[in-house]
């Protein structure tokens, strides 16, 4: 990435890149980064749609890996300038073990780590999480806060924790010499919860919306704010920050932005039904219909309900007493700090990015009746 090489080609990878973010950034990428000549596509699963993009004049290659094998990571990451790093068990719902996750989140981030030490990649982007932050397990409100906003930032679930330690280690390691004596420099980018085209989570609630007959029924006080962002935001965020690591890597190194845009603040089942109202479900009630003490109970008893069928299924709803804490506690964010450090503005409004997802939504209406 040397000054003097304005038409220097680059190599990127992408970890993770056939994933929910992953996909957006690979396109993005392909879109907007005019100094891209080779895209490495890496992921336990490729996804079909990759094919469609090998016609075009950018080099893309497919690497189906592994992030928990350092020898796979090494290969991957050989010869490449810039690394995202998005490929993540995105667990919170006990399907996987604590030690699963801890092996893809964590061992996974340090095989990439010592890939780019070892063969002289400079610039790691790395995509980490809100839940670095929060909520935490005392349910304390996250109020529009920014990187610096005071927080007690306790963790017992495996996810966060992963993504917490994953994250340390990236920030640890910039600064560190790469073969051939130059600093690596990183960063790590925080999205709230991502929504968009892909969202498999938006999918189950649509889905389970017209199995009730349209209806949903609210669950968590509308007061309670959740932060979300736009993907296709996030995935500009990741591109612009790998393309100006080099350039200002003495502010940005060793650096975490939370990602941000105009989404408005909403309770998470609120903000759904942005998208879910305009495709014909409809929320019920102003309150929440069923007591808290209720979902709790509920909630863990689908924690008992997991670990007594485990031998016979694999039982993992999208209620239990972590993701109810979640729901249940404000976090939001309020920052214009990627802003100021690398010039991000959002690409995609918020009418932009609401149109985009019902879209996206209303096209699977026929697959989901
Ligand atoms: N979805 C969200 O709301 C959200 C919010 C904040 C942060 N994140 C982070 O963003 C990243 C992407 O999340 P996502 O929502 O796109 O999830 P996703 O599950 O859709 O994508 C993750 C990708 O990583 C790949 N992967 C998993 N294990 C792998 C392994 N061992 N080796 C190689 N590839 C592997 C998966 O195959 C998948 O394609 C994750 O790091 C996640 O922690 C997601
Ligand atoms: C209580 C029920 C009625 C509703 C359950 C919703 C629950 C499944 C949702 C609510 C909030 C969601 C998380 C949030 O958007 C942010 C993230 C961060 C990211 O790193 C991984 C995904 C995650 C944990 C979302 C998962 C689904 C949650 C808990």
């Amino acid at each position: 990435m040397a000054d003097s090489a304005q038409a220097q080609k680059l190599v990127y990878l992408v970890t993770g890149g056939c994933g929910f973010l992953g996909e957006h950034v690979v396109r993005m990428l392909l879109q907007r980064e005019p100094r891209l000549g080779e895209l490495r596509v890496f992921d336990l699963h490729l996804g079909p749609w990759l094919e469609e993009l090998k016609t075009g004049s950018v080099r893309v290659t497919a690497i189906q890996g592994d992030v928990t094998q350092a020898h796979e990571v090494a290969a991957a990451v050989a010869g490449a300038h810039v690394v995202i790093h998005t490929a993540g068990l995105v667990d919170v719902f006990g399907r996987a073990s604590p030690k699963t996750i801890h092996e893809v989140n964590v061992q996974g981030t340090q095989n990439v780590i010592e890939a780019c030490v070892q063969t002289g990649t400079r610039f790691l982007v790395y995509t980490s999480s809100m839940e670095v932050v929060g909520p935490n397990t005392k349910g304390h409100p996250f109020y529009r806060g920014n990187e610096d906003t005071p927080y007690e930032a306790v963790h017992r679930h495996p996810y966060p924790c992963s993504k917490a330690l994953a994250e340390w280690l990236v920030l640890e390691a910039n600064g560190r010499k790469v073969c051939g004596g130059l600093p690596l420099v990183t960063c790590a980018l925080r999205p709230t919860g991502i929504y968009g085209e892909g969202h498999q989570i938006m999918r189950d609630f649509y889905r389970q919306g017209l199995r009730l007959g349209g209806r949903l029924f609210r669950a968590i006080p509308a007061s309670v704010e959740h932060g979300r962002v736009y993907v296709g935001n996030v995935a500009w965020m990741h591109v612009l920050a790998a393309r100006e690591l080099e350039r200002r890597a003495a502010l940005m190194g060793g650096q975490v932005y939370f990602c941000y845009d105009g989404s408005p603040y909403k309770s998470y089942e609120d903000f759904n039904m942005e998208f879910l109202g305009p495709c014909g479900l409809r929320l019920v009630g102003a309150r929440p219909l069923v007591p808290y003490w209720l979902l709790v109970f509920l909630a863990a008893l689908n924690v008992l309900l997991q670990w007594l069928l485990r031998p016979l299924l694999l039982y993992a709803p999208l209620l239990n007493p972590y993701t109810l804490a979640v729901a249940n506690t404000t976090f939001t964010v309020s920052t214009d700090k990627a802003q100021r450090h690398f010039g991000y503005e959002p690409m995609f409004s918020w009418e932009d990015s609401r149109t985009r997802t019902i879209l996206w939504v209303q096209a699977m209406e026929g697959s989901a009746q």
